[in-house]
């Protein structure tokens, strides 16, 4: 059964093992079908598909992000599980790239001067742009007069001040190599903080909120009346809180140690803090933060530390990025593990009375449609806020192509 659906705008994610996608009606009021394609690359790779109120899931060899392209096409214009009966009936299409350098400071329509500049953004973020700049390849080759849009999670943290974004290191790499502070995570920062502010009912530009998003990719981010001051994440996709397999901070020196003393060669170090460290490396069991909860309940005394790990950090820069701010309004939650995990809330909460924070253990549990996780008395508030960067995506694409069909017409 094929949906009735109006043109249709097509979100694209192509991250560095998984192909998320959202197909939305132009007015963005419906999402008519998602899906997920993981473990692009790996053993037990997956295409899930959700449409008609039901999730198909297929387990098919994908190794590269061209075939997860293709299945992601042949699911939507499936006649049983499919939305729409021809790929033209799409109108846009919208993109996420992670790196977009100081190249890019918004989203941007995109022709083949802006593929050049993305693909100088490579080296930047070998991990994530490739399968970003093959998203973008494959669609214009399918979709070639259909207009598209991509958005770059650096673009929202281009308005950290210099003193926040440039490096303690000689002066040469920030001005001739572009060596500095990026940011990353900024699509889904941008919808939260403006969804915060909403949910509050408060204007966003009065508001001195610190987002957590804890997702795989973790970011802790520092927004002043609505725009970004300061980010974990720094120069590559690594720094600040631990993550699901990335390390975030450790001392640069351990660099050259495992290098000099232990042999082991620069790729291996690179491998080993991108995909061996984090919630994985110090559990021993998991990147996964449901696994490693569990685990830890069942007396896995390296899960527990882990947890620990996580919370410490993430709370250390809660501390510090109040202190950049000068004080605090907000503290959100959101992405895979702030959105689901109370006990890591609770975790991180624990000793944040000195900000004014008050955690109602009831709402922790089940926040409301308020999202407030802190009590009524609480001078600061503590929310959950559900992220949607496909969302944001496919609003700067459907605003971004009337614009460009204005200024043609
Ligand atoms: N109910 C839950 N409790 C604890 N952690 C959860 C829960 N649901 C999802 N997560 C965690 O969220 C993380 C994935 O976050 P997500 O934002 O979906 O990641 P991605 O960066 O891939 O979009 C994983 O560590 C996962 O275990
Ligand atoms: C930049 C980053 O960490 O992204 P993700 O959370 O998609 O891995
Ligand atoms: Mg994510």
């Amino acid at each position: 059964m094929l949906a009735e659906c109006s043109p249709v705008i097509l979100v694209i994610n192509c991250g560095s093992s998984t192909l998320k996608y959202q197909l939305y009606t132009t007015d963005l009021k419906v999402v008519t079908a998602k899906g997920l394609i993981s473990k692009i690359g790996e053993d037990g790779s997956r295409v899930e598909h959700a449409a008609h109120g039901s999730k198909h899931v297929r387990v098919m060899p994908v190794p590269d992000h061209h075939t997860a392209f293709t299945a992601m096409i042949d699911r939507l214009i499936d006649p049983e599980v499919g939305v729409i009966k021809d790929i033209s009936e799409v109108t846009a299409v919208g993109h996420r790239a992670v790196h977009g350098a100081d190249t890019f400071v918004k989203s941007s329509v995109i022709n083949d001067e802006v593929i050049a500049k993305l693909e100088e953004c490579v080296p930047l973020a070998p991990l994530h742009n490739p399968p970003n700049l093959v998203g973008i390849v494959e669609a214009r080759k399918l979709l070639p007069d259909v207009p598209q849009v991509v958005v770059f999670d650096t673009a929202f943290h281009q308005t950290m001040p210099e003193y926040a974004h440039v490096y303690a290191l000689p002066y040469e790499l920030y001005s001739e190599h572009r060596i500095r502070r990026y940011g990353f995570h900024g699509t889904s920062c941008r919808f939260v903080n403006q969804r915060a502010a909403d949910m509050l009912g408060r204007p966003v530009d009065e508001l001195k909120m610190v987002i957590c998003h804890l997702g795989n990719g973790v970011t802790i981010d520092a927004i002043e009346n609505g725009r970004s001051v300061d980010t974990s994440i720094g120069f590559a996709t690594f720094s600040g809180v631990m993550m699901g397999t990335r390390s975030g901070d450790v001392d640069p020196g351990l660099i050259f140690y495992l290098n000099k003393q232990l042999g082991m060669s620069l790729g291996d170090i690179e491998a080993m803090l991108y995909k061996r460290s984090g919630l994985l490396g110090v559990s021993g069991i998991s990147n996964d933060m449901r696994e490693v909860e569990e685990r830890a309940e069942g007396g896995c005394e390296r899960c527990e530390l882990a947890l620990e790990m996580f919370a410490y950090m993430t709370r250390k820069y809660i501390g510090s990025y109040a202190a950049a701010l000068g004080g605090l309004d907000a503290l959100v939650f959101t992405a895979g593990i702030g959105e689901n995990s109370p006990s890591m809330r609770a975790r991180i909460c624990e000793k944040l009375g000195f900000l004014g924070i008050a955690i109602d253990s009831d709402a922790n549990e089940a926040p409301g449609d308020d999202g407030r996780i802190s009590t009524r008395a609480s001078r600061t508030a503590a929310m959950v806020v559900p992220t949607d960067e496909e969302k944001m995506i496919a609003i700067d694409t459907l605003r971004l192509t009337e614009k460009a069909r204005a200024a043609a017409a």
